[in-house]
């Protein structure tokens, strides 16, 4: 058993990835972000306010014949960039890329943050992290691939993000064709609920990799590649405009810069994300310009590979035997 489900960038700066669910009986279906940086399947509701749900679809579990409240239960989850959500709980038949859980944790939002409300192109995020870093209370639920890993024909996903072009979640099997490269594995850490994984070094501009390594998560709810300082700045010592604009709080160049590409070494294998993919958006509409795609992690004490640096991947996320595929696009 497999599913396979398109994914598309929600604006031109692929800020986020939406991804279709359908949610119980008959299917309702919602635009979620597919995020293996959380482990919570939470979305806007009947029971959202409407000052809140306002332009966003939503789950209604009382027009689902399958839906049951989970009683007692409820979530609470708080991102670093200090959005949040949180609800009640009920379960429900959750169906991805044609493949079904009949009674999936569906985490309806009571309250959210004005981050979630102003982003109307999704309906909420589908968390595909450990399940040990479920909010739910008193007991935490599963993953909805935590739940259909023991059913797939593998237990695991892959991830095939992709610049402005449509993408895939595949769940059970790996579509190789969509490499160029062979797969690359190394040990993933779910300790923290994230996919961690140690890359054993980088390099600027196609030079040899050093052997710096970075740990860090694969993170497809994260926009931005996010590494340590010294990392930063020996990339944008390259780019003659790059400078640290405060408003911007990140790193900003001319947008006519053609930028060195960023390459790091995992799992015997190399990745390189092209240049082009790290000139992300202009600072605004028509400005000339450009915001960094890679930019600091210090401040968070953690580095992100986001999607920035998976859209240059196919990433196989193998829960099975606990370890992260990386394979040059
Ligand atoms: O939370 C996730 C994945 N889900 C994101 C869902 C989401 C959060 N706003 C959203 C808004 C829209 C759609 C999805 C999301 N990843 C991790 S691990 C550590 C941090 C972190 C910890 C401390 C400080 C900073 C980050 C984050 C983080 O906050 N990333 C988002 C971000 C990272 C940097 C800047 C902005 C956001």
């Amino acid at each position: 058993q497999t599913g396979s489900a398109n994914t598309n960038p929600s604006d031109s700066a692929d800020d986020e990835y939406i991804t279709n669910v359908s949610i119980g009986t008959p299917a309702q279906v919602l635009p979620l972000d597919f995020d293996t940086g959380s482990s919570d399947l939470w979305v806007f509701s009947s029971e959202t306010p409407k000052s809140s749900a306002s332009g966003h679809v939503t789950y209604s579990p009382s027009k689902s014949s399958t839906a049951k409240k989970l009683s007692g239960a409820s979530w609470s989850i708080t991102y670093g960039d200090h959005s949040s959500s949180s609800g009640d709980v009920y379960t429900d038949k959750v169906t991805v890329g044609g493949f079904s859980v009949s009674s999936q944790a569906v985490e309806s939002a009571t309250k959210v943050s004005t981050q979630f409300v102003q982003d109307t192109v999704i309906s909420g995020l589908l968390g595909l992290g450990f399940d040990v870093g479920n909010t739910v209370k008193p007991r935490a639920q599963k993953t909805w691939f935590s739940n259909a890993a023991n059913s797939l024909a593998q237990p695991l996903f892959t991830a095939d993000l992709k610049h402005q072009q449509t993408g895939s979640y595949n769940f059970g099997f790996i579509d190789t064709t969509l490499a160029k490269g062979p797969i690359g594995y190394t040990p993933a850490d779910g300790s923290e609920g994230y996919w961690g994984f140690t890359a054993t070094g980088y390099s600027v501009g196609g030079a040899k990799l050093n052997r710096n390594s970075i740990t860090g998560i694969a993170d497809t709810g994260t926009t931005l590649l996010l590494l340590d300082d010294d990392v930063v700045n020996a990339y944008y010592n390259n780019v003659e405009s790059a400078q640290y604009d405060d408003s911007q709080q990140g790193v900003v160049f001319d947008c006519s810069e053609d930028l060195p590409s960023f390459s790091f070494g995992v799992g015997g294998t190399t990745i390189t994300i092209p240049g082009s993919l790290i000139n992300l958006t202009p600072v605004s509409d028509g400005s000339s310009t450009c915001f960094g795609g890679l930019q600091s992690s210090a401040d968070i004490g953690i580095n992100i590979f986001g999607d920035v640096a998976l859209k240059a991947a196919l990433v196989v996320f193998d829960l099975g035997n606990e370890r992260l595929g990386w394979a040059q696009k």
